[in-house]
């Protein structure tokens, strides 16, 4: 397949790789130029090893049509500018969403083209413009939104192979809302009390907190087997002990959250107060505003 990966972050360049690894023609595409150069010259680098990999980057401005698949690798923030470049470029290519939370779901709904969304239990990093460090062996789930159910496990047929495994799920909402439950939970409470994933399970208040957040998520997303849930997310908890996680990370390099999709979705779902939630929405919220002034 021709495949174009949009988004040289920490995800982009790793599935970038993997899927040139698996024999598909790949372009990445980044928005600034420096990296854009970075990576023609010197190519990417994963993990500790000594030789780097080539790979074909663009500009996203220069993006075009002629792809069997484009992969959105952005964070939540940026998925709508990629969509509407998309269609200004006249691109009906199938597209795979891989971002955390719920938000960019009514567009996967409402776009033109077929899509999927995936969900991404890898542990990655990005170590500089043109490293990245897979810090965690996972899979990625993949389901269809806008798509054909066959077109669907064809795309995870081309994507899969023994070392980077994709994984079909018939239902894309279990699927999202699933992992959206752990990111509602784990993510705010990281990044408000600056704490690695593991240090939630070790102290009684948080616990707590995250118990709360968890009961409140199931409510709002019309889950009724809150027990299981909260066992599913405090076992991630201790899975990813070491792990900071990818919110603490965007609070620690003063990045916009991705928790408008995520807390922002679960609040705008349910019409009864969930006091837990709105107070880490709030709080993150106001984290941005203060980086947002420091920054002027
Ligand atoms: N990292 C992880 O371990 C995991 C990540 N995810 C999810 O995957 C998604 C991506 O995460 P991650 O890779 O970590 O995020 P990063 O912030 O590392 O990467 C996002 C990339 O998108 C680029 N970008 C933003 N807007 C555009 C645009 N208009 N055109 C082209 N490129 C653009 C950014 O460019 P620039 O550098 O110029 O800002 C950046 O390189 C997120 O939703 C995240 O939650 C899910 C599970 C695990
Ligand atoms: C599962 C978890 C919480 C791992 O850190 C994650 O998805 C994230 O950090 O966004």
């Amino acid at each position: 397949m021709k495949v174009a990966i949009i988004g040289a972050g920490a995800v982009g360049l790793l599935y970038a790789i993997k899927t040139q690894e698996r024999g598909h023609k790949v372009t990445l595409y980044a928005r600034r130029q420096d990296q854009i150069e970075l990576i023609r010259r010197e190519g990417i680098q994963v993990g500790e090893e000594h030789t780097s990999r080539t790979i074909h980057i663009e500009d996203v401005t220069r993006l075009h049509h002629f792809f069997d698949l484009v992969i959105l690798a952005t964070k939540q923030t940026h998925v709508d500018e990629v969509v509407a470049l998309m269609a200004e470029k006249k691109v009906t290519s199938p597209v795979l969403f891989l971002q955390n939370g719920m938000g960019h779901v009514d567009l996967a709904v409402n776009m033109p083209n077929p899509s999927a969304v995936g969900v991404v239990e890898h542990g990655v990093r990005k170590t500089s413009d043109r490293g990245v460090l897979h810090t965690g062996l996972g899979l990625t789930r993949i389901a269809a939104v806008n798509m054909e159910r066959r077109q669907a496990l064809w795309i995870k047929d081309q994507l899969d192979s023994k070392e980077f495994s994709y994984v079909f799920e018939e239902d894309w909402f279990e699927v999202l809302s699933n992992k959206l439950i752990v990111n509602a939970v784990i993510n705010p409470i990281t990044a408000l009390f600056n704490i690695r994933n593991g240090e939630i399970l070790e102290n009684p208040y948080l616990l707590n907190i995250a118990k709360r957040l968890c009961e409140e998520a199931c409510m709002a997303l019309l889950k009724t087997d809150g027990d299981r849930q909260f066992e599913r997310v405090t076992h991630i908890m201790e899975q990813t002990k070491w792990n900071r996680s990818s919110m603490l990370a965007d609070v620690l390099h003063q990045r916009e959250t991705e928790i408008e999709g995520i807390s922002g979705y679960i609040l705008e779902k349910c019409k009864q107060d969930l006091p837990y939630t709105s107070f880490v929405y709030e709080g993150l919220k106001g984290i941005g505003q203060i980086r947002r002034r420091e920054n002027m």
